[in-house]
Formats: structure tokens, sequence, C-alpha cells
């Protein structure tokens, strides 16, 4: 086995850090603060951490194959210039859902971007139930809703084969597959494929690694999991210091690190004390494995 060595990289303390994503043309780390309202950029070369400030939740950003950005805020899909640091709307959903927000998002192979919704949190996992939708933002700018009922719309991703579509709605304690139809961006035939134990608490944002393999990133469980989709077991467990681990995505050179953002809401005093290195953001060397790079929004 590699020896692997974990780094908090940005010590921001974020509220909710989220949707770690390698900006390769930069080589520097994506990710947001979802409570805190603010995209951030972290230069793997400066090792400094730019801001962008935003008048809403923002949960997710994505690549844009036109340069700059695509992030869900609020409810809304928006384009965001980061020299400019302006951000313009692209579209609205859950316009009847005001307690509605944007929760995790990832662009699919061909570019077009998944998002899910939630009702906003009380705290941490506590929520009214069954308000969220899975959507899609296409290259045209037309949205798609795949289906409703959801509680807390977490990780995605799609396989190497683009034949399946992952997805997690954290609530269920359970990592979904669909089927996936690449040409159309249409789902189909879910079924779950790991059920968390206990002590991985609840499942929230999620990768997959260049040998079809997913890591999951759990809330409350301090740790990624490594999870075999085809069998349904768990090949490894990597644990972190803080335990609100959030979301991972593989960067770096070669995409042979992965970044794990973590979340310190809901966490008091005592708690932050003996962590306090919440809200930061981790990379993990020694691996031994790689990830795939992130698709572009085509739009
Ligand atoms: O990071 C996210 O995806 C949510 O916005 C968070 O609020 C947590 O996931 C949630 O609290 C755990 O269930
Ligand atoms: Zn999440």
């Amino acid at each position: 086995m590699s020896s692997i060595k974990i780094e908090c990289v940005a010590k921001e303390g974020y509220r909710i850090g989220e949707s770690p994503v390698w900006d390769e043309k930069e080589s520097a780390l994506l990710c947001v603060d979802i409570t805190g309202r603010k995209v951030c950029r972290w230069s793997s070369v400066t090792k400094q951490v730019q801001t962008i400030s935003v008048d809403a939740p923002v949960s997710s950003v994505a690549l844009r194959k036109s340069g700059d950005y695509v992030i869900t805020l609020g409810t809304r899909f928006a384009a965001l210039k980061w020299k400019e640091q302006l951000v313009t709307t692209i579209t609205h959903v859950d316009k009847d859902k005001p307690n509605n927000r944007f929760n995790d998002g990832k662009v699919d192979p061909a570019g077009r971007y998944f998002a899910g919704t939630m009702a906003e949190e009380i705290r941490p996992a506590v929520l009214e139930r069954h308000q969220g939708s899975l959507y899609t933002l296409f290259s045209d700018l037309s949205v798609v809703k795949h289906f409703d009922q959801v509680d807390i719309s977490n990780g995605l991703d799609w396989s190497l084969d683009h034949k399946t579509f992952f997805y997690i709605d954290s609530l269920s304690y359970s990592v979904d597959a669909f089927d996936y139809d690449l040409q159309t961006g249409k789902i189909g035939n879910r079924r779950s494929i790991y059920r968390l134990e206990k002590e991985e608490s609840i499942p929230d944002g999620m990768c997959i690694d260049t040998e079809g393999k997913l890591w999951v990133a759990c809330y409350d469980g301090g740790r990624v999991i490594r999870l075999d989709p085809e069998t349904g077991k768990r090949l490894q467990t990597v644990k972190l210091p803080v335990d609100k681990t959030t979301s991972c995505c593989f960067g770096g050179e070669d995409y042979s690190e992965m970044y794990v953002t973590s979340a310190s809401d809901g966490m008091d005093k005592e708690w932050l004390s003996r962590q306090p290195q919440a809200g930061g953001v981790f990379k993990i060397t020694g691996l031994g494995v790689k990830g795939v790079p992130p698709y572009p929004f085509a739009g």
C-alpha cells in the first residue's frame, strides 16, 4: 500500500464547503461555501485563496466551455465571470418553493449541468422533507426536471462508459444508480448500490476514479469511502481530521490527488475546539488511484 498523506490546504473555516472542482487551466481548486455565500479558488501555485462573494447560498460551481464558470445560486443557474466578478442569471427553478435552494451539481460527459434542490435546512440534515427535485441545464439553456420528492439532493457522477448515473439523496442513506442515456441525458431504472453503515452517517458529495470506483464523502462520518458499484462492496475508508466531510474530487497534476471539502455549520464551541480544521479543504496524496477530469458545461 502507498502511504496516504492528508494536508489542510485552505484553512478559511468555511461554513459549508462544497463542490470541489479542479480547474486545470488555473492549476487551482474551485469550491463554494454554501451558507457563507462564497465561490473560492485555491491556487496550487501560490497557495492563496481568491474569493467572490455572492448574494445568495451558492451550492455548486462548474467549468464552462467558453471559459469562466457556471454556478447554482439560490434556485438559479447563473454564469460567473471570475475576473469581472460578474454573476448573471441563466434561469430559475422551483419558483413555487421560496424556501428551496439548489444543492450539489455537476456537469455530465456531454456538457449538461445536473443539479438538485432541497428545502433550506433548519439545522444540518433537518428540513422540510420531499421538497427537492433534480434538474438538468442543457447547452441551449433549457431546463428539464427529472423527478421530485427529493430530501437533500447531493453527490452525483457518471460511470466511465457513460451508461450509468450515480446519485445521492442524503436522507435515503443510499448511493443510487440509474441507467444513463448520454445522447438524450435521460435517466431511468433507479436502484440502490450501497447503503451506508451507521458510523458512516450521511452520504454527501461523490466522485468516480479511473478504475470506475466511487468515492463518497460521509457527512458527520469524518471520512471518504471507496465503493465498488458493481459488487456493492466498500473497498476502502480514509478518515479525515474533521467530522463534517462534505464532498471530494480528484485534482492536481494528472489528477492523482484527492481534494475533500468540509463544513463547520452546526458545530458548537467545544466541537470546534476539538476540530480546529473544520470547514477546511484537505488534500489527500498517496491514494494510488487517479480521477477523471471534470467536464465543462457546453452552453
Ligand atoms: O453539503 C451539503 O450537501 C448540504 O448542503 C449540507 O447541508 C449537508 O449535506 C447536510 O447537512 C447533510 O445532510
Ligand atoms: Zn453536498
